[in-house]
C-alpha cells in the first residue's frame, strides 16, 4: 500500500514544527506495547513489523502532502525540512510472529523526536491491527486443531484493512486467502469455491456445476445450499464428481454455507462416502468464530476445511488493540508517565526484555523487563507488590528485542508472510496450554529487573515531590 509520512494525526506534525523551532535536536526513545490481551485470552501474536520496516524505509512526504501542509498554514522552513523528512531512526524489536504478552515493550523507536513523533500514527495503526487480527487467527487454529482455514473475510473487513487482515490472518496460523491481492504481495496461497450468485444465474443447479466444473476442474468446489443441501445441492455434486471421475478428474469438494453445520456435514460425509467420493473434502462457512468451530468440532461435525470471514479480519468482538507509544527516554535522560492506575505508569528508559525458557525449552511463564544493557538476572520483582519476586536462577534467559533497523536501514534481511508464520507456530508450541484457553487462562507474569524498578520508582517519587 502506499503510504507516505502524511499519514499521521496532525498532532505530530504540529509538535513537530514546534520541535523544530525550538529543540530540533532531541533523541527520543518509545516504547511500544499494550496493556491487556485482546479477547479475554492468555497471549498475543505480534505482526506487522515487516509492513512497518518497508514503509519506514521509504518513507517521504508527497508534494501533494506538503502543498496541503502550506495550506494549513505550516511555515516555510518547516516545509523545507519536511520536504527531506527521512526516518534515521533505528528500531529494536520482537520477532514478528512471536507471542507476547501486556504492559512490556515489544518495539522500542531510537531516533530525533520529530521523526519519532511522525511515524507514531502509522506504526500504532499496523502494528495495533494486525496483532490484534493474527491473535484472532491463532485462536481461530487453535480450535480448528489441524483443519485447514480460510480467510474468506475482504468484503466484510473495514475497507482496505482486509489487505492486513489476511496477512495477519495467514501469520496466526491460517492456510490460505480468497485476497486475490494480498496473496499476490506477500505470496500466501489463494484459493476459492463458488458464489450463490453463479447457480442462481443459471436458475439450473446442475447445469451451474456442470460448467463450473468442465471450464474450472482444478480444486474445484461446489456450493451446495442454495436451494437444498440433501436433497438438491449434493445430489448434483455427486453427480458432477461423477462425471469428472470419467474425464480422469476429481471433486475437490463440496461447500456448506447455512444451517445446521454439524449435522449438515455428518450427513454431507455419509452420502459421498457411500457415493465412493471418500477424497472430495467438506468446506463450511457462515459466520464461524473459535466458539463456533470449537463447538462443531465437539458435536463430531464432518469438516475439512473452514472459510472464515467476518469474525476474523473485524476482530469481533474487539474494536481494536489498544496498543500505546510511550516517550521513555528523552536526550539521555529517563521519562516517565503518571496515573492513578498503577497499569497505566510507563517504564522509563532503553530497556531489554528476557523470556524466561524452562528445562524442557518451554516457556516458564514470565517475562523480565531491564535496563538495556544489564547482567543476567537472578530474580525479578513484581511491578508494584513488594512482597513478590520471582527467583530466576534456574531458567535460561533469552532476550527478545534485537536490532531491526540502524539510520533507518534494515540491518536483518526481510522474512516472507511464511517464514513468519512458521516461527509464529515454533513459539505458540512453547506456550503451555493453560495460557491458550479461552476462558480464565492462566496470567503470565512480566517482572522488572530490581535495579528498573528502583530507578522507575525514583522518577515516580519525584514528579510526585
Ligand atoms: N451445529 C452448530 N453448532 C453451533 N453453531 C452452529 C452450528 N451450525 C451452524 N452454526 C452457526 O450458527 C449460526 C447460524 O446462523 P444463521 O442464524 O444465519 O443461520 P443460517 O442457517 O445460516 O441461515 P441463513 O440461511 O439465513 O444463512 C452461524 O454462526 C453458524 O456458523
Ligand atoms: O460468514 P463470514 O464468516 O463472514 O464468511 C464469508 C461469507 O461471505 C460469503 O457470503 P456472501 O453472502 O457475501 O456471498 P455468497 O453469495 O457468495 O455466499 C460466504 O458465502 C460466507 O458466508
Ligand atoms: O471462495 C469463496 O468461497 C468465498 C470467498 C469470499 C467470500 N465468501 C466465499
Amino acid at each position: 500500500m502506499n503510504i507516505t509520512a502524511a499519514y499521521t494525526d496532525l498532532y505530530q506534525i504540529t509538535m513537530a514544527q514546534v520541535y523544530f523551532s525550538t529543540k530540533p535536536d532531541g533523541q527520543a526513545v518509545f516504547d511500544y506495547y499494550y496493556r491487556s490481551n485482546p479477547f479475554d485470552g492468555g497471549y498475543s501474536i505480534f505482526a506487522g513489523l515487516e509492513d512497518v520496516l518497508d514503509v519506514l524505509e521509504n518513507l517521504k512526504f508527497s508534494p501533494t502532502d506538503l502543498a496541503y501542509l502550506e495550506q494549513q498554514g505550516f511555515e516555510k522552513d518547516f516545509l523545507e525540512y519536511l520536504k527531506a523528512f527521512r526516518f534515521r531512526g533505528s528500531i529494536r524489536s520482537c520477532k514478528e510472529g512471536d507471542v507476547v504478552f501486556p504492559t512490556r515493550p515489544i518495539l522500542q523507536v531510537e531516533a530525533n523526536i520529530i521523526e519519532a513523533q511522525i511515524i507514531e500514527t502509522f506504526l500504532l495503526n499496523i502494528l495495533n491491527f494486525q496483532t490484534l487480527i493474527a491473535t484472532k487467527a491463532s485462536r481461530i487454529r487453535h480450535s480448528a486443531k489441524d483443519g485447514v482455514l480460510l480467510d474468506m473475510g475482504l468484503r466484510r473487513a473495514h475497507a482496505t484493512g482486509g489487505y492486513y487482515a489476511s496477512r495477519a490472518a495467514f501469520i496466526g496460523g491460517f492456510d490460505g486467502t480468497s485476497n486475490v491481492k494480498a496473496a499476490e504481495d506477500y505470496n500466501i496461497p489463494c484459493s476459492g469455491t463458488m458464489a450463490h450468485s453463479f447457480i442462481q444465474s443459471y436458475g439450473d443447479e446442475l447445469k451451474a456445476f456442470r460448467d463450473f466444473a468442465k471450464v474450472r476442474p482444478k480444486n474445484c468446489v461446489l456450493l451446495i445450499d442454495t436451494y437444498n443441501t440433501l436433497k438438491s445441492g449434493l445430489p448434483n455434486a455427486i453427480t458432477v464428481a461423477k462425471e469428472m471421475e470419467s474425464r480422469g478428474q476429481k471433486l475437490m469438494g463440496v461447500r456448506l454455507d447455512s444451517g445446521d453445520l454439524a449435522y449438515l456435514s455428518k450427513k454431507t460425509r455419509a452420502i459421498l462416502d457411500d457415493a465412493n467420493l471418500e477424497y472430495v473434502k467438506i468446506v463450511a462457512s457462515n459466520q464461524l468464530d473459535e466458539y463456533v468451530i470449537k463447538s462443531l468440532k465437539e458435536q463430531g461435525a464432518q469438516i475439512d476445511i473452514f472459510g472464515v470471514g467476518t469474525n476474523l479480519v473485524t476482530g469481533k468482538p474487539d474494536a481494536s488493540l489498544g496498543g500505546v507509544y510511550k516517550l521513555s527516554e528523552y536526550k539521555g535522560e529517563p521519562r516517565i508517565k503518571l496515573s492513578e492506575n498503577l497499569i497505566k505508569v510507563s517504564l522509563p528508559y532503553k530497556k531489554q526484555v528476557y523470556r524466561m525458557i524452562d528445562a524442557n525449552g518451554k516457556f516458564y511463564g514470565a517475562d523480565a523487563v531491564t535496563l538495556y544493557n544489564e547482567d543476567p538476572l537472578t530474580h525479578m520483582e513484581h511491578p508494584f507488590d513488594a512482597t513478590k519476586r520471582l527467583d530466576l536462577t534456574a531458567l535460561k534467559q533469552e532476550p527478545l528485542l534485537e536490532n531491526v533497523m540502524d539510520n533507518g536501514k534494515r540491518v536483518v534481511p526481510s522474512r516472507s508472510a511464511s517464514e513468519i508464520a512458521e516461527y509464529s507456530k515454533s513459539r505458540l508450541e512453547k506456550l503451555p496450554e493453560e495460557y491458550k484457553r479461552f476462558q480464565n487462562p492462566h496470567i503470565y507474569k512480566i517482572g522488572l529487573s530490581p535495579k528498573l524498578k528502583q530507578e522507575r520508582d525514583a522518577l515516580i517519587l519525584k514528579h510526585k515531590a
